[in-house]
């Protein structure tokens, strides 16, 4: 039962025109049907140029095949109408014939081989279009995951967060929706030949046109009811407590949460309150909304649909009655005939039209993820710009300070930072977890722009610089920084792709980075792939028991079985990458952000000793927690508390303030290993 309620004091609808409906274990927010016509038209006439461009993406696939996949479509649509003219020029030479003893013999025969032949053609044009339609599917999905991949990977972050994009939009379906427009098209022909074939029909009865409308009037009844599934968007939401509980235990299934589960000997309790959970949700449907919805419908509305259903039967009675010359059996058979495919195809056609309106907005998204605009902005001056930062990036920060896009708090990551980094120093930066250290080197590598004040490189603000200038002249190393799903070469290699192919310099990477050790155990060595993309499809084999196939399975699980490594090796292999980066020679400025976490001492120690054994020409912002190793080779320490940069100056300087902040850190951490 359709049960309308008011929103949670919280959840305030946004506007008047959405409706609450509560089914089931869900709750449905949709578009209260407010709209009309000439803003529902509107809305269709915005989106008409949309599917304009995306035609003609695909006609520019393939010409041909698509000239050839319209032609079907449209012998598709007149098909049935011819079948249905020779099923029912034979029943009525049947029907001749048995009235008058003797059948026309030619007429039968025509009739056949009519049949036939439609039969033949449509055969041909089915097989040709099953192999044309797979070449453009596959062409129309690399043609938009290209288009959506390339965007995806050049839109910057301040973009992404602000505007909340949706980048797991994938372009499978492109090809679906669109052949979802044609199939639209078809049905269109279908119909409209239909109309016209029973408007013939039913004048030789003397029925009238109004026989064609009362054909129509079930299925248009019937897409009203179905009208509220499509074009119309629907937010779902599970709010049943014991179902949200039930799928978040069934969820501890996953082999993440066995070590969790057995350690602690929670199996019991969860079982306990999986089954009680069960037991609460008693008789709730769980069933899909859209179904739920679907079956939401009032009574008289279900009768009227049925009712609807008869009217031609009960207006050619009633013509039968005063006008009974005009028909024979034949004719009736003729119409309900006709009259039953026209009922079909207009039902389909008003699905296929919300279908193809969905696939209308899925063009739209498509078309709207490719053509973002990036936030940070592109500058024109080239980096570097003269010999003045041949020992590396000199920088000053003027009173920065930053919010992150689209952040709900009113607390800045960074206020009114100001310092300065000469060319080629040596800079640690300290600080309690979220005093803005990270923040900080993310502008640097202008991944943000500063809310205000300026960040300056050699003197000139960094949103003068080309983009690409300024990060091919920046190596960064941080916590943020993940494995790639191809080889170790490529993970190691793409610090600089040109000299990917030199097993060489990717060794030598390797060995500062400090994975050469446990890369060389691997079997497959630098080839090996860590978190494989695996795409494993598994059908239910119906020959032979279950048992037979087990050893399948598990032959196929053992295939895709990851390698797994530990978190301190993933570290090694991304600071591989940052030493390889410096093979460029244009790295100017080195940025380490927490990029040894992981690390053992010893791995620590020596990955700090290989950077600094690449200072020559860069400047170095190393941030780290543990700064106990590299004080000593620091020319400059920074200290932040909470976006402020508090303290500047040498380790020394530093330590001479006892209330300070850096002494308070530094003391913690000396006093752990004091007696
Ligand atoms: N992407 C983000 N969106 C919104 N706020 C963020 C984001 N990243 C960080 N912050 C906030 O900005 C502030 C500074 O965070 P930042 O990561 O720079 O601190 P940090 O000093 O590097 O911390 P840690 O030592 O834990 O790495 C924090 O309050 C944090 O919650």
């Amino acid at each position: 039962m359709e049960q309308k309620t008011e929103l949670p004091e919280a959840g305030k609808h946004a506007s008047e025109s959405v409706e609450e409906l509560r089914l089931g274990v869900w709750r449905i927010f949709t578009e209260r049907e407010t709209r009309s016509l000439v803003a529902s038209w509107k809305q269709f006439t915005v989106l008409l140029p949309i599917v304009r461009k995306f035609v003609l993406d695909v006609y520019s696939l393939g010409p041909r095949l698509l000239f050839l996949l319209v032609l079907s479509k449209v012998w598709f649509g007149v098909e049935d109408v011819l079948l249905l003219h020779f099923a029912n020029k034979l029943l009525a030479l049947i029907e001749v014939g048995l009235r008058e003893g003797r059948a026309d013999t030619a007429a039968v025969v025509n009739a056949i081989i009519g049949r036939v032949v439609v039969v033949a053609v449509s055969a041909c044009i089915g097989h040709w279009g099953s192999r044309i339609s797979p070449i453009l599917h596959n062409r129309c999905v690399h043609h938009f995951e290209d288009l959506l991949f390339s965007s995806n990977l050049k839109t910057d972050m301040p973009t992404i967060q602000a505007n909340d994009i949706d980048l797991s939009l994938s372009a499978t379906p492109a090809w679906n929706h669109f052949e979802n427009l044609l199939e639209l098209m078809q049905t269109g022909v279908q119909t409209v030949i239909l109309c016209a074939y029973i408007f013939r029909l039913s004048s030789s009865s003397q029925l009238g046109p109004l026989f064609v409308l009362l054909c129509l009037a079930q299925p248009f009844l019937r897409s009203l009811s179905d009208k509220r599934l499509w074009g119309i968007a629907h937010v779902l939401e599970a709010i049943d407590a014991n179902y949200v509980r039930l799928r978040a235990l069934k969820e501890l299934e996953n082999d993440k949460y066995r070590q969790d589960i057995l350690s602690g000997n929670i199996s019991n309790y969860l079982i306990n309150e999986f089954d009680r959970s069960c037991q609460e949700l008693k008789d709730k449907d769980m069933g899909s909304p859209y179904g739920l919805f679907q079956r939401n419908q009032s009574v008289n509305f279900a009768v009227a649909i049925q009712l609807a259903g008869d009217l031609t039967m009960l207006y050619y009675a009633l013509n039968a009655v005063f006008n009974s010359r005009e028909f024979t059996l034949t004719s009736i058979a003729m119409l309900q005939h006709s009259e039953s495919l026209l009922r079909r195809s207009f039902q389909t056609g008003m699905r296929e039209l919300g279908e193809g309106y969905k696939g209308m907005m899925f063009m739209k998204r498509i078309y709207d993820a490719a053509n973002v605009e990036n936030i940070v902005r592109d500058g024109v001056l080239e980096y570097p710009r003269d010999g003045s930062d041949a020992a590396g990036m000199s920088i000053d920060l003027r009173n920065v300070s930053f919010v992150y896009p689209g952040s709900k708090s009113k607390v800045k990551a960074l206020e009114n930072v100001t310092l300065s980094i000469k060319s080629g120093q040596l800079v640690v930066l300290v600080g309690a977890n979220g005093s803005g250290k990270s923040t900080l080197v993310k502008l640097l590598a202008r991944l943000y722009d500063v809310t205000s004040g300026q960040v300056l490189v050699n003197g000139e603000d960094i949103r003068e610089y080309k983009i690409r200038d300024i990060r091919a002249a920046t190596a960064s190393l941080t916590q943020d920084h993940h494995l790639y799903p191809v080889s170790l070469t490529e993970n190691i290699g793409l610090g600089h792709p040109s000299s990917l192919a030199d097993p060489d310099m990717v060794n030598d990477a390797a060995g500062k980075g400090g994975a050469d050790a446990f890369i060389s155990k691997l079997p497959q060595g630098f080839s090996t792939v860590l978190d494989p993309q695996n795409f494993q499809y598994t059908s239910q084999v119906t020959r032979g028991s279950e048992e037979s196939t087990r050893p399948l399975v598990q032959e196929a699980n053992r295939l895709v079985k990851k390698i797994d490594v530990s978190g301190g090796e993933r570290q090694r292999v991304v600071a591989s990458r940052t030493f390889m980066r410096f093979n460029s020679g244009k790295v100017k400025l080195v940025i380490a952000d927490e990029g040894s976490s992981t690390l053992d001492p010893k791995g620590e120690w020596e990955l700090f000793k290989n950077l600094r054994a690449e200072r020559q020409g860069k400047t170095m912002v190393l941030v780290t927690h543990r700064f106990g190793h590299l004080t000593k080779y620091a020319d400059l320490m920074l200290c932040m508390k909470e976006g402020h940069l508090v303290e500047t100056g040498t380790h020394e300087e530093l330590m001479q303030d006892p209330d300070g902040e850096y002494r308070k850190l530094y003391d913690l951490q000396a006093n752990a290993f004091s007696t």
